[in-house]
């Protein structure tokens, strides 16, 4: 092999007349044996601490790219697949124990999950609300949920961004057999459509809302309906993921703002049980 350069020590190298430097090392470089060993319990301790969310990461980011790749289809659209084949159309509670079946079986939905969709149920049965708003669709499992506990003549809004997973969303609810009129799927980024929801979808007002979307733009969006008057006092906000990954800001301005009564409900995320998590419930006073 050859390398194009002059050898430093032959007679014309100019570096040879003046003082070299040494040559830069990595990082790391220079670093003794002894100082990685004294590091070693420390990164060993993280790995043991953090092996759940280690293997979180691995499923949801690792595994489900490496998938995306091989099969060409999402995982919302593997998933969807799979109902097709495996449950019983019209009939939403096989379809959403199938996903659940899925998920623990075969790929990590990142769904709502069967403990936490128990929270949902109850409260949407508890509160018979004539119309939820809910953020955040992903593949229509929460939004199952809600739709087959609404009270007859119920009404289901339900917002995705992304549009080739609102395709997704579209199709198993209505597998499941819920018609337009009980639950409206709409393609849109919360903030460019919850100005619109009263002009343009007829809604005036949500007795439940579930955030499901991104903690990070809850508050952002709870003070949208406040704003525009889409919150009846009495209306129960539902907030999902608000411990993990989080949503302190959120948090804090619901407790503090004065207008909510906040409820923790501790749960943790599906098939991780040890990666605690909870759903915020709050109940709107009014604006006054
Ligand atoms: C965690 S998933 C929702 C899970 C779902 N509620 C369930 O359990 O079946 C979050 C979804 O919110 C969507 N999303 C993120 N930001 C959004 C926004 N600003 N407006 C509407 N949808 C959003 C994402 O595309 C994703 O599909």
């Amino acid at each position: 092999m050859t390398r194009g350069c002059i050898p430093q020590d032959s007679p014309s190298c100019p570096l040879l007349f003046t003082k070299q430097k040494p040559p830069a090392q990595g990082p790391g470089g220079d670093m003794s044996p002894a100082i990685v060993l004294a590091f070693l319990p420390l990164v060993v301790t993280l790995l043991v601490r953090y092996r759940h969310h280690f293997w979180l990461l691995v499923r949801t980011v690792l595994l489900r790219s490496l998938r995306d790749c091989l099969s060409g289809l999402r995982i919302e659209e593997r998933a969807f697949s799979y109902v097709l084949t495996h449950a019983l159309p019209g009939d939403p509670g096989h379809i959403i124990t199938t996903l659940d079946h899925w998920s623990s079986h075969c790929e990590y939905l990142g769904h709502m999950g069967p403990v936490k969709g128990q929270v949902l149920t109850r409260l949407v049965e508890e509160k018979a609300p004539v119309c939820v708003l809910e953020l955040g669709t992903y593949c229509g499992y929460s939004t199952l949920l809600i739709a087959r506990a609404l009270p007859a003549g119920g009404r289901l809004l339900t917002v995705e961004r992304d549009p080739r997973t609102a395709l997704v969303a579209e199709k198993l609810i209505r597998l499941a057999g819920f018609d337009e009129s009980t639950v409206e799927l709409i393609v849109g980024s919360s903030e460019e459509v919850i100005p619109c929801l009263r002009t343009q979808h007829g809604l005036s007002r949500a007795e439940l809302v579930l955030l499901a979307h991104r903690p990070r733009y809850y508050l952002r969006d709870l003070q949208l309906l406040e704003a525009h008057a889409l919150l009846p006092a009495g209306a129960t906000v539902l907030a999902d993921h608000v411990l993990f990954p989080g949503a302190p800001r959120f948090l804090q301005y619901a407790k503090s703002c004065g207008h909510y009564r906040c409820r923790l409900h501790h749960t943790s995320l599906p098939d991780f049980p040890a990666i605690k998590d909870g759903i915020a419930q709050l109940t709107y006073a009014g604006p006054g």
